[in-house]
């Protein structure tokens, strides 16, 4: 599903981000990806949703060879990866329904389908009757809620997560990551940086270490310190 084969990434001023990463994740994985900050955890979530170019190396995702991809079918090529960050980027003018349903107006999905998609995506998440909400008005849980519902209406093949708890308190964090899980059963590949130690004790899950852009542990069924 996901292959790297010696992957470089510098930045134009010469920071080396990644410093040469071999990884294959395979379909239906759950993975956290732990490391220091400045480790190359983000960059390496840019490099897979082609925000950024590597400087050397080989990315493939579903088959496809990103280095190669034109142009103009990267954004074809995003709307199979579903993406949430630590600051749940929402639309602050537009309720939680306009939300979720603007993510499928984008592949211009028949309104008739957005009216089904978006009150079951909200029901997973458990935001069914907060629709109406703008996000002002919701916690932060219950917005990266709506975040996880938007990046899922459209049922991608894998979720990015960038700190999706890393401004939520830890009871709001283990109901997200419970969230991810149900998520990732349903059959959707599941990527989580994290710096939150406890949760990826707690959920046991393949945990990839990084360190100054190169990879220094990666275990199955693993903790944090491993
Ligand atoms: N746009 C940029 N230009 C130059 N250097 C950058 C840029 N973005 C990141 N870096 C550098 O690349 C390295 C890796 O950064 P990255 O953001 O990938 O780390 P990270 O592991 O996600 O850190 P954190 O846990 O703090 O989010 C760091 O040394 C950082 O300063």
């Amino acid at each position: 599903m996901i292959t790297l084969e010696n992957v470089v990434k510098s930045y134009p001023n010469g920071v080396g981000a990644i410093n040469g990463i071999s990884l294959h994740i395979d379909r239906g994985e759950f993975v956290f990806i732990v490391g220091d900050s400045g480790s190359g955890k983000s960059t390496l979530i840019k490099l897979l949703l082609k925000e950024l170019e590597p400087t050397e190396g080989t990315i493939r995702v579903n088959g496809v060879l990103l280095n190669r991809m034109k142009k103009r079918n990267i954004p074809k090529y995003r709307r199979k990866i579903g993406c949430v960050f630590q600051d749940f980027r929402l639309l602050k003018d537009r309720n939680v329904y306009e939300n979720v349903a603007f993510a499928q107006r984008v592949i211009v999905t028949p309104t008739k389908e957005i009216k089904k998609n978006v009150p079951a995506m909200l029901s997973l998440v458990g935001l069914a009757e907060k629709y109406k909400s703008f996000p002002r008005q919701l916690s932060g849980g219950e917005q990266q809620r709506v975040a996880l519902a938007r990046a899922l209406v459209n049922s991608p093949d894998i979720l990015l997560a960038d700190e999706p708890t890393g401004n939520l308190d830890p009871k709001t964090s283990r109901e997200i990551m419970k969230l991810l899980e149900e998520i990732n059963a349903r059959g959707t590949t599941v990527l989580v940086v994290t710096h939150d130690q406890d949760i990826v004790n707690t959920l046991k899950k393949r945990v990839i270490r990084m360190q100054k852009g190169i990879i220094t542990g990666d275990e199955k069924e693993s903790g944090y310190i491993g």
